[in-house]
């Protein structure tokens, strides 16, 4: 069964539609690009799937069960996480603290053990710090757990953030710009961790403006231009495509389709 299911999604803003009729599909394990010019869209089309927005048309569907509209944190629990264009990071806490933070929005534990520091509530700090550690390794993020994430590299911040993501064990990983402001060595790193996450069965769903590395990882790439889908496919399918390249046409995005197609 197709994972997570788009179905005519659109919304309208002051009368102008920001996105029309989008309908897509992300299998286990998928790697999904969502590109476009500059208003094209994406972050919008985003926002509605991972319930920031609520659409004013269309579907989405996790394993089958319709979440249109639903909240960001209930989607989490039912396995869709996202990571945020501009960083959700605690800079003035470790990164280990960060990570643990993670683990909490999956909690339902009786507040009141918290605050009493009962034994249920210390147990349940210990697997989440335990989860946690795991997690930096994961994301070569080990023998930082004790700093303080304010003083780690924008590259190891993006990983943070995923990692944080990834505690909820998500089916679905949404992530917005992941290689944003990041240079060509962080932005491998993160490749290799998208294409780690995806082996082991999530499926990721990216809106990324670095065309290299979309046309790199991605197994499917979804081309949005004024609010309509106008093409999906295979990377080197999408890149020949010509409504595509007119649609990248005078942008320097463009310049990026046709190098990553070389
Ligand atoms: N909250 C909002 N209110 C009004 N208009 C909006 C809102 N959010 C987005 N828009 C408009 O919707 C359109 C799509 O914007 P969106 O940010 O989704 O594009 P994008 O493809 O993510 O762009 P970029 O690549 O520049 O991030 C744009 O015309 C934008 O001005």
């Amino acid at each position: 069964m197709t994972l997570l299911s788009v179905e005519g999604l659109g919304i309208s803003f002051g009368g102008i539609k920001a996105v029309n009729d989008v309908s897509f599909k992300v299998d286990p394990g998928e790697i999904v690009s969502i590109i476009g010019p500059n208003g094209a869209g994406k972050t919008t089309l985003f926002n509605m799937i991972s319930g920031v927005y609520l659409p004013g048309s269309g579907r989405v569907a996790l394993n089958g069960e319709d979440v249109t509209g639903m909240a960001p944190f209930r989607l989490a629990s039912r396995g869709m996480s996202r990571t945020f264009q501009n960083l959700q990071i605690f800079q003035n806490m470790t990164v280990l603290e960060n990570a643990i933070s993670g683990f909490h929005l999956q909690e339902r534990g009786p507040v009141l053990a918290d605050l009493l520091h009962l034994p249920s509530s210390r147990a349940r700090a210990r697997t989440a710090e335990a989860g946690a550690r795991k997690l930096l390794a994961r994301v070569g993020l080990k023998r930082a757990a004790d700093r303080e994430a304010g003083n780690l590299s924008y590259g190891s911040l993006k990983r943070l953030e995923i990692a944080r993501a990834l505690a909820m064990e998500p089916k679905v990983l949404l992530l917005d710009e992941p290689a944003a402001g990041c240079n060509a060595v962080e932005t491998e790193e993160i490749d290799h961790l998208i294409a780690e996450v995806a082996a082991s069965g999530t499926a990721i769903l990216l809106v990324e403006h670095d065309m290299k590395m979309v046309m790199r990882i991605s197994n499917h790439i979804v081309v949005l231009d004024h609010g309509e889908k106008i093409a999906e496919g295979a990377p080197a399918v999408v890149s020949r495509d010509p409504a595509v390249i007119a649609a990248y046409l005078g942008t320097d995005a463009e310049k990026g389709v046709a190098d990553a197609d070389g």
